[in-house]
């Protein structure tokens, strides 16, 4: 189990060190665009699975949401500072 300031630290490592078998690193050399159509397709099955799913699935859906979300902010240069000086 890990936090979400836990999991960026772990992508941010793999984007350094770029290890062979990486989903992240694959999903970072998509680009942008694809990252972001992740993160559309993630928060859809959140939302599906809100309505119609269990909490455990819901749950799963919104870790994958979270991971794409990161993701995304790692494509596009950011830190989780660059975020929560916003909340
Ligand atoms: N938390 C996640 C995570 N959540 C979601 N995913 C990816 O998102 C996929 C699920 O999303 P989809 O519903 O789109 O499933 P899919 O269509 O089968 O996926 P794709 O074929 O499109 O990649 C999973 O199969 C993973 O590829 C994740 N991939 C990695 N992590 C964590 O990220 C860390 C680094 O992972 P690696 O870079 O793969 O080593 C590890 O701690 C992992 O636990």
């Amino acid at each position: 189990m890990k936090t979400f300031d836990q999991l960026f630290a772990q992508l941010t490592e793999r984007a350094a060190e770029r290890p062979e078998g990486s989903g992240t690193v694959a999903a970072l050399d998509a680009g942008v665009h694809a990252q972001g159509k992740k993160v559309l397709e993630e928060a859809g099955e959140v939302w599906i699975a809100a309505e119609h799913e269990s909490d455990e699935r819901l749950a799963e859906e919104i870790s994958q949401l979270l991971y794409r979300v990161q993701v995304l902010m790692l494509g596009r240069g950011l830190s989780t500072e660059d975020v929560y000086r916003h909340l």
